[in-house]
């Protein structure tokens, strides 16, 4: 196919290849090489750069020009593509081997200006790093006027783009200032800045230290354990589970906390802002908090000169309009002296400069781009600040990180993110650890360890730090012999208890009487607890709090814990210990309070009815000020308050659930609560049923299949905290689906523990798709009983190990239904393969096993071998990316030479050379069913291949044979692809 054919027939993918994630460095650095190349003219160029266009019409712009320039114009466009585009990109493209001209190899330019044209490439990727010292040296040599550098440099521009300014200006002014550049950056290159020697002023020294020692004195509590104890964060911190977040194409390795800030999983290099996102409770607060002390005590992120951290509760506090100055010194430090000198300092210096930005979810108004703010002494409201600092309109080169619910995190916020990492909470070690640390007495610490180990769905809570926290807090509780806590809702009236008990000034009744003595409390903190997720207001001051009732003695009980460093105003300020604990008594409040009507339940189950909900007037008309019931006209304080209001449901849900009914009836007349729990279970009955409504018919020949939308898992965790079989049992009845895909989802071993207690009602078996989220070995096991109903499970990209295999086999051999099963990129290693063994041992109907990118090696396809001997209907083995080399290969190949069944075999990428290739020469020779083998990447040389060519001979079924990436000439291949059209490069 022609270069031009290529263009036009992939016009569309291109597009989006060159606008990717609304980064216009792609379409910029092709612009760059068909420059140098002399594809595109200088009036081409600016005719491509018009400030008016947006991003994509530049992109078309670039395509239709190119179609005009003709075939080899075509050519060069997709060598350039095909150099630009990260190989994640490319995947989906065809570049028709398309290759740069030739002397583009060797230039020789004749002239300076000439040069600045061909190496332009190489000149951006120099320049971004070193604009303000070249700006320095055009400036002082009079090539460049002041007016001149502020062009190059309005913070409007990525460094990339400022460095293409810089070009072009300098290529506009000719010869002599081309050749004064050119000088200049050689001898940058021969003698780089080191940054680190760089001499930094008295007053910025001072000012470090002022901030080091107030971040350190900031730090050093967790506010959980604020009025509970004694207990540090150095004591007490646990490193939780920190993955560059999926979607990235790469494969998942842990990260460490200084991670956050490297390169790893970095998705647009022009980007500054790293998104640190996780599910609520899952210590991204606790993370920040811990970074913040490291860089205090000068153990981490030294490559910072300052740091200065916000919190986005505090923040939308703020009312006034503020500059980034104020921001900086009234809101983190104030400098005592040199402000001035100080803030040029940070201007000049944007790389020594980390801004933290704590629970952007919490911003009362969602992220949005709309207003450009770029000036760095003006004033604006806070949100403006903030969300331009984000965006690097504001103080662009000043690297951020920032934490959020995932929810919150918008394709909008999406767009500005260096990066996104994703905090999943403890690992099963981690929660090891963390309860040691908490208990002194390793007796206790055991005992609690024991119990949790016997009660598998606690201990998959646990992985949610919080609710560690908590069932680590109320260890008395739990070792107290009653019922084990199986639901969020059974861990949060624990700790309602406890605190009750022990931190009331009265002694309270033993029993269950003390619902009826707290319950007064509990409505009146409750009433401000609702009253704040509506209107997204997580901090109070005394004034409001007493407005609404709440006493000294109700502050005392512990669940509100005073806002040490809110800096906006006189008064003292509260905030709930947790904002989750914030979501429990707004719960407590809906199900406990009589004049709660039919309208608040509704409205927090329809998310849609929200907007000037009954509830909203009953709970805050009287208590909240204005100030904190300020809302976005658009409603984007909605989305800013759902995933509290979704816990809210949870929490709702399960304190209307029969097993609590004794306790509450000590604090609500039964026919109320009958009535909210007929509300609430038909409220999720409803909301099931619209899921199931907008499943679309399946097309012929596929199966029917439901893709389930983020409000799917929340519905069912709520139906899993009522705790009542028929509910389940009736929210699936209507539910026909073959296959259910749950793929990115946030699904961890809280969520698998609710899936399984529902999904094993469905009553007809389906294809369960778990791909790309966080489910584990804990989280297997969870999924455990509902493997029944499944007649495939996929579980790529989950961090699973070989334990969490081991129970997976060990029940689905058991399952009569299972026949597929899909491991990609797991952790897997030989330790796994005998289990797979006996599962194609015992399971004759079994069809499909795929084990890619795992850490299989030529012991594991052993094993494996010894299981396929024997079995008689696989048809998909799938062993990409292992390291199984000659030896597996031909364990394996021998396996299935008598398979009756086998269709397609994957081995790309395992090290296999002509001795593996002549073992499965063999395999092709008597296979009857074998269609497609895939042998791409490995390191099979033209010997190797005669032996696939001569089976290939002898064979009718396969179609083809995959050897792309393998030790051939050029002439090799194409010698093979004339001999035997199965055989595809
Ligand atoms: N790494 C950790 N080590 C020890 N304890 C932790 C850790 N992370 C969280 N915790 C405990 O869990 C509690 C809640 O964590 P944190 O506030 O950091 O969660 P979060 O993700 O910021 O929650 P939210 O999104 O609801 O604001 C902490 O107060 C602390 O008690």
């Amino acid at each position: 196919m022609g270069a031009m054919q290529l263009v036009q027939g992939q016009r569309e993918e291109l597009l989006q290849a060159l606008c990717c994630g609304g980064s216009a460095e792609g379409l910029e650095s092709v612009i760059d090489l068909l420059l140098a190349w002399d594809l595109l003219t200088w009036e081409d160029y600016q005719g491509l750069c018009a400030p008016v266009q947006t991003l994509s019409s530049r992109a078309r712009g670039l395509l239709d020009l190119v179609c005009i320039k003709g075939e080899s114009a075509c050519a060069l466009l997709l060598a350039a593509c095909s150099r630009v585009f990260p190989e994640a990109r490319k995947v989906v493209l065809s570049f028709g081997g398309c290759k740069p001209p030739q002397e583009e190899q060797e230039p020789h330019p004749a002239t300076a200006t000439q040069a600045l044209r061909c190496h332009r490439s190489l000149l951006v990727r120099h320049l971004r790093g070193g604009i303000t010292a070249a700006l320095k040296a055009l400036l002082e040599s009079g090539v460049f006027t002041a007016y001149d550098c502020d062009e190059v440099q309005l913070l409007l521009y990525t460094p990339s783009q400022q460095a293409r300014r810089l070009l072009d200006l300098v290529q506009s002014k000719g010869e002599s200032a081309a050749a004064i550049l050119l000088q200049h950056t050689q001898t940058s290159e021969e003698n780089p800045t080191t940054p680190e020697n760089e001499e930094h002023p008295a007053e910025c020294l001072l000012y470090q230290k002022k901030l080091k020692s107030s971040l350190s004195a900031q730090s050093h509590f967790v506010s959980t354990y604020g009025g509970t104890g004694n207990l540090s964060l150095d004591d007490i911190y646990t490193e939780g589970l920190l993955e560059v977040a999926q979607g990235s194409g790469e494969a998942q390795q842990p990260l460490g906390l200084e991670d956050i800030l490297g390169h790893a999983g970095t998705l647009n290099e022009e980007a500054d802002t790293v998104l640190v996102s996780g599910e609520a409770g899952s210590g991204k607060s606790t993370l920040l908090q811990r970074l913040l002390q490291l860089w205090s005590r000068d153990t981490a992120l030294q490559d910072y000169l300052f740091l200065f951290s916000f919190s986005c509760r505090r923040l939308s506090a703020e009312e006034r309009e503020v500059s980034l100055r104020d921001l900086l010194f009234m809101h983190c430090c104030w400098p005592d002296r040199g402000q001035d000198l100080i803030f040029q300092y940070i201007l000049d210096h944007p790389h020594k400069v980390l801004f933290t930005f704590d629970g952007v979810d919490e911003f009362r108004l969602g992220f949005s781009d709309e207003r450009r703010h770029c000036c760095p002494t003006q004033c604006a409201p806070v949100s403006v600040l903030l969300f331009n600092l984000l965006q690097g309109s504001l103080m662009k080169g000043v690297r951020k990180v920032a934490t959020s619910r995932p929810v919150a995190v918008t394709p909008v916020l999406k767009r500005y993110l260096r990066k996104e990492v994703s905090l999943q909470g403890f690992s099963t070690e981690g929660i090891d650890f963390f309860v040691r640390k908490h208990h002194s007495d390793p007796a206790v610490a055991n005992r609690v360890l024991e119990s949790l180990q016997s009660n598998m769905a606690l201990f998959g809570l646990c992985h949610i730090p919080v609710f560690c926290w908590i069932v680590s807090q109320c260890s008395r509780e739990l070792l107290g012999g009653g019922t084990s806590p199986q639901t969020i809702t059974d861990i949060y009236l624990m700790v309602l208890q406890h605190f009750f008990q022990c931190r009331s000034s009265r002694r309270l009744s033993p029993g269950l009487g003390w619902v009826q003595e707290s319950v007064g409390a509990v409505i009146r903190l409750g009433r401000v607890a609702l009253g704040g997720l509506r209107s997204s207001c997580f901090m109070f001051s005394e004034v409001e709090l007493q407005r609404c009732g709440v006493t000294e003695e109700d502050i005392c009980t512990g669940f509100l814990i005073h806002t040490k460093d809110h800096s906006s105003s006189e008064c003292k300020h509260y905030e709930f210990l947790h904002v989750t604990m914030q979501c429990f008594f707004a719960a407590l409040f809906i199900v406990l309070n009589d004049n709660i009507g039919r309208s608040t339940i509704q409205d927090l189950f329809y998310p849609q009815y929200w907007q000037d909900s009954v509830l909203a007037k009953v709970c805050l008309g009287p208590c909240l000020s204005a100030g904190s019931q300020k809302r976005d006209p658009d409603g984007g304080a909605q989305e800013a308050e759902r995933p509290n209001l979704e816990i809210t449901a949870t929490f709702v849900s399960g304190l209307l659930s029969q097993r609590h009914r004794e306790l509450l009836l000590q604090a609500c007349p039964a026919p109320t609560l009958d009535r909210k729990c007929t509300q609430v279970v038909r409220a999720l009955s409803k909301g099931m049923q619209k899921h199931f409504k907008s499943i679309p018919q399946p097309i012929e020949g596929e199966k029917k299949s439901m893709h389930a939308m983020p409000e799917f898992i929340w519905l069912i965790k709520c139906i899993y905290e009522m705790q009542e079989i028929s509910v389940a049992k009736d929210a699936l009845a209507r539910l026909e689906v073959e296959h259910l895909k749950l793929t990115y989802c946030n699904i961890g071993p809280v969520e698998c523990t609710a899936l399984a207690y529902v999904l094993q009602h469905l009553r007809t078996s389906v294809g369960l798709q778990l791909d790309y989220n966080f489910v584990g070995d804990v989280g297997v096991e969870q999924l455990l009983p509902c493997l029944e109903i499944c007649h495939s499970i996929y579980l790529r990209n989950n961090n699973i190990s070989d334990e969490g295999i081991r129970k997976l086999i060990d029940k689905g051999i058991q399952c009569e239904n299972l026949q597929k099963i899909a491991l990609f990129n797991n952790k897997l290693t030989d330790a796994c393969t005998k289990h797979f063994a006996e599962l194609l041992k015992r399971k004759q109907h079994f069809l499909s096993l795929r084990l890619g990118n795992n850490y299989i090696t030529a012991v594991g396809a052993e094993q494996l071998a010894d299981g396929l001997r024997s079995n008689r209907s696989l048809q998909f083995l799938g062993l990409w990316g292992n390291k199984v080399r000659d030896r597996g290969a031909k364990a394996l190949a021998q396996a299935l030479q008598e398979s009756p069944s086998l269709v397609w075999l994957s081995l790309v990428d395992n090290g296999i050379g002509s001795d593996g290739a002549c073992a499965l020469a063999e395999l092709i020779r008597s296979s009857k069913t074998l269609e497609d083998m895939w042998l791409t990447k490995n390191c099979i040389t033209r010997e190797g291949v005669e032996y696939l060519l001569q089976a290939l001979e002898k064979n009718t079924s396969v179609k083809s044979i995959w050897l792309r990436g393998n030790e051939l000439s050029p002439e090799e291949v194409e010698e093979v692809t004339q001999r035997e059209s199965r055989v595809v490069f």
